[in-house]
């Protein structure tokens, strides 16, 4: 059990943790995320009793840190750090071996025991092959397993890793998340700093959000991983989904658009051209409505993911008066109207009456356009294009803040 109460850190006058408390249960896999600088290193530091908080206690298994000694602590924490920093000249084996020092006198030499110890840490992250060879000259992912031997020789109940993830590639990523989740699974408790917040929901059995300097949200990843936390904790528009294949929580982060658009932006159309213009508008702020749409159309998916307000339709069928009067209210309430694949739109009487005589529009071609337009449409999408901007996917935001200062300046 590992017991933080109201522990603060300071570094000469930045306050890094403001009162921070945490409980882990024995055999937890715990996930400390949060952004840049949030202060999980200087947590995991403090865990480990390499740093002294300024206040508050750190306790495990109810016995106060600052009370036990260095090797005792040792004994019951061990540390992979970020930087596995090249100890130039020492073997994999005499890395992992000083995993024992704790376990020894100060002149001691090393015990049958000991060699059991780094034995079974070399067989358990699967590197006996690396046992031989120089620290200096083994690649970041292999010096990086020899660091987890070397914690696991340490034979402690809690270890404790600062992005174990970070320099691996994803083969790696997953097999080093399995085998501390195959250690946890064997009683370790383990508190994890990770950046990558879909493994984070996929390994971890909780989270905790640190930002600003607290702790913000534990539990569960679902809990913990909402677009509204995340939007405040990392200034990110995110996209929440469950994993068809892991079945965990996947979270996509939106591409940060270099303009905000503040005013508000009705978009009509389907398919994929709309989806991603729904995905840079809402990654612009954009207070973005969205319909009349089809569910099941990636537009109406999109918008279901990101939360936006649509208007559905049946598919198939002619709009009914209810829909039509709500699509006809929010083109009206909008400032700017967006019109993704516009002889698709323009190909239905009743949507193309919708956007009559309403300017300014920003009309936006894709790939997906229908090829087989028909003239009447043809010419009606040209007619859109005429009141407004055309654009490609990529320069809506643009033109959506050129559309949205017409619209001021004739406001003034
Ligand atoms: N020894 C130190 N002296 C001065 N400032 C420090 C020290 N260690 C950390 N900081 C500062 O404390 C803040 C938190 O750092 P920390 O490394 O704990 O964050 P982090 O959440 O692990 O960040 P990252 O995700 O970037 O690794 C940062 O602003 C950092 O510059």
């Amino acid at each position: 059990m590992i017991d933080i109460d109201s522990v603060s850190v300071s570094f000469g006058d930045a306050t890094v943790l403001d009162d921070v408390s945490l409980a882990v249960e024995p055999g937890t896999f715990l996930g400390l995320v949060g952004p840049n600088g949030a202060g999980k290193t200087t947590l995991l530091r403090t865990v480990s009793g390499a740093l002294e908080p300024d206040a508050g206690t750190v306790s495990l298994d109810g016995d106060r840190l600052d009370g036990l000694g260095s090797k005792a602590a040792s004994r019951r924490v061990a540390v992979v750090p970020q930087d596995t920093t090249v100890s130039f000249g020492f073997t994999a084996r005499d890395v992992v071996a000083m995993g024992r020092t704790p376990h020894r006198g100060r002149f001691e030499p090393s015990s049958r025991e000991d060699s059991r110890a780094v034995d079974e840490a070399f067989a358990r992250v699967g590197a006996e092959h690396l046992a031989d060879r120089r620290i200096d000259e083994l690649s970041g992912g292999e010096r990086q397993t020899v660091t987890i031997a070397r914690a696991l020789a340490q034979e402690t109940p809690i270890l404790l890793l600062d992005e174990p993830t970070a320099s691996l590639d994803i083969n790696h990523q997953v097999e080093t998340l399995e085998l501390v989740a195959a250690l946890v699974a064997d009683g370790k408790t383990v508190v994890a700093a990770i950046h990558d917040l879909s493994l984070a929901a996929r390994y971890c059995d909780e989270l905790a959000l640190l930002a600003d300097g607290d702790i913000v949200a534990t539990g569960l990843p679902e809990s913990v991983l909402t677009r509204e936390r995340l939007a405040e904790s990392f200034d990110a528009r995110t996209v929440l989904r469950r994993d068809p294949v892991t079945e965990s929580l996947g979270v996509t982060t939106l591409a940060r658009q270099p303009e905000a658009v503040d005013r508000s932006v009705h978009l009509v159309g389907s398919g994929s051209t709309a989806a991603r213009t729904l995905e840079r508008l809402v990654g612009a702020d954009a207070s973005v409505t969205v319909g009349p749409v089809a569910p099941g159309d990636a537009l109406a998916e999109t918008a279901d993911l990101l939360g936006v307000e649509t208007i559905e339709r049946y598919p198939h069928e002619p709009l009914d008066d209810v829909t039509l009067a709500a699509a006809r209210e929010a083109v009206d309430r909008a400032a700017v109207v967006a019109v993704a694949n516009p002889a698709l739109v323009a190909g239905e009487d009743e949507v193309y009456e919708l956007l009559e005589g309403r300017s300014p529009m920003v009309v936006v071609d894709g790939a997906d356009g229908d090829q087989r337009t028909p003239d009447r449409a043809a010419s009606r999408a040209e007619t859109l294009r005429r009141r407004g901007e055309t654009t490609d996917v990529r320069g809506v935001v643009d033109a959506v803040a050129r559309a949205r200062r017409l619209v001021e300046a004739a406001d003034d």
